[in-house]
């Protein structure tokens, strides 16, 4: 049945989807069949319990920006409203439910968690990613040395945790300015690392801002990295680029306009950027026209019956400069994917390209079956 589905596909990704497949036995099922979890995305890399979120943390100095990052991305906090955070006192944390359940906990600055007293295998034990902001607006030597000792403790004690590095606030630098501040960061904590005997740790660095795209486009590749289905879904949309000719395929989590997925061409941030807004268009379309998206326990019978939609579904094209077009289609409540178009993809190949992504949400369906929501 699943190489009948997969008819469209080139033999590699059928096999990489297959063996994700057949996988899909290994991964913890929800805990009740009444269970709220929705695309359950198997074992996490760094999970004490099997079926553990997906957990990022955030940390860092006293008003580097961890709050911020948290209201803006996942709460849809205006920017500008971040002026009035509260600092944080305690250990915050908090569920989201998306297309996978996550948790976001963010420590507050002054914590000294090396302390004895504090339980680190509780903070630290059940972490995916750990996020460590710098502000790149303010004197970051104590930062970085801060953060220097936090990657050597956790790179022993906890190795599977991934390190992301966010030199935060750079939207208010130069061109020049900035570029400097990030080279001169990211040598300062590698020579620190290696002069630790740390030779090449396995840390990413990214250049963020919450008044841009940036903070999302970061978070975004995060969260992929926690994403074991990820190779499963590149392959997939690498398919379904080169059948369709389609210069670039995002996968978008439309909630918080994180992409779980693109295929594995160059990405530059302008496609990313327009993509973006443009599921700000499609939410707020959905407002006027579409169902409650407040509604989080999945679907009702009754729901299903009001929308008669069964699956979310909507496609639009637009026509951008010149003959490049976006292509959007809901793959179900929470995933739509976003093409843009190349030249050579005419818009009148659209009954062509509607299949392939008819076969591509089929295998998607496959890799966050229905029955995890
Ligand atoms: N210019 C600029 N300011 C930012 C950015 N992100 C956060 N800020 C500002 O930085 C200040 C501190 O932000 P918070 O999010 O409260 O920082 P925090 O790290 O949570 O601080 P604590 O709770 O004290 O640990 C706020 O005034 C934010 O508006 C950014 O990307 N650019």
């Amino acid at each position: 049945m699943v190489s009948r589905k997969l008819d469209g596909f080139t033999p590699a990704s059928q096999l990489t989807l297959m063996r994700y497949l057949q996988g899909l036995h290994e991964a913890e099922p929800p805990s009740s069949p009444n269970s709220q979890a929705r695309y359950h995305t198997g074992r996490l890399p760094n999970g004490r319990h099997a079926g553990s979120k997906p957990r990022l943390m955030l940390m860092g100095q006293k008003r580097s920006g961890k709050s911020s990052i948290s209201s803006v991305v996942f709460h849809k906090m205006p920017p500008s409203e971040t002026l009035y955070l509260e600092t944080t006192t305690a250990i915050q944390s908090r569920s989201l439910h998306s297309f996978m359940d996550f948790q976001v906990a963010e420590l507050p600055g002054h914590l000294d968690y090396f302390n004895p007293e504090f339980d680190q295998a509780s903070i630290f034990g059940d972490i995916g990613a750990l996020i460590w902001v710098i502000d790149a607006q303010d004197e970051y030597l104590d930062a970085i040395n801060q953060l220097n000792n936090t990657i050597i403790y956790l790179s022993t004690t906890y190795p599977a945790i991934n390190i992301e590095i966010f030199v935060h606030k750079v939207d208010g630098l130069s061109e020049d300015y900035k570029n400097d501040t990030f080279r001169d960061i990211i040598q300062r904590v590698q020579d620190e690392l290696s002069d630790a005997g740390y030779e090449n740790p396995p840390v990413s660095f990214y250049q963020t801002s919450i008044y841009n795209h940036t903070i999302f486009e970061a978070i975004s590749k995060v969260i992929q990295k926690l994403i074991p289905q990820l190779p499963a879904l590149e392959s997939l949309l690498n398919s379904l680029c080169s059948s369709c000719r389609i210069e670039k395929a995002f996968l978008f989590d439309i909630p918080s306009k994180i992409y779980v997925a693109t295929d594995t061409s160059p990405t530059d941030t302008s496609s990313y950027e327009v993509c973006s807004d443009y599921i700000d268009v499609i939410v707020d379309l959905e407002e006027i026209y579409g169902w409650d998206r407040s509604v989080e326990n999945g679907y009702s019978m009754e729901e299903r019956d009001e929308t008669g939609n069964g699956d979310s579904e909507s496609l639009v094209t637009m026509e951008k400069k010149g003959h490049n077009y976006l292509y959007l289609k809901e793959i179900n409540r929470y995933l739509a994917l976003i093409c843009l178009m190349g030249e050579d993809s005419p818009a009148e190949k659209k009954v062509l390209i509607d299949y392939n992504v008819g076969v591509f949400q089929e295998a998607i369906e496959k890799i966050f079956p229905r029955n995890d929501r």
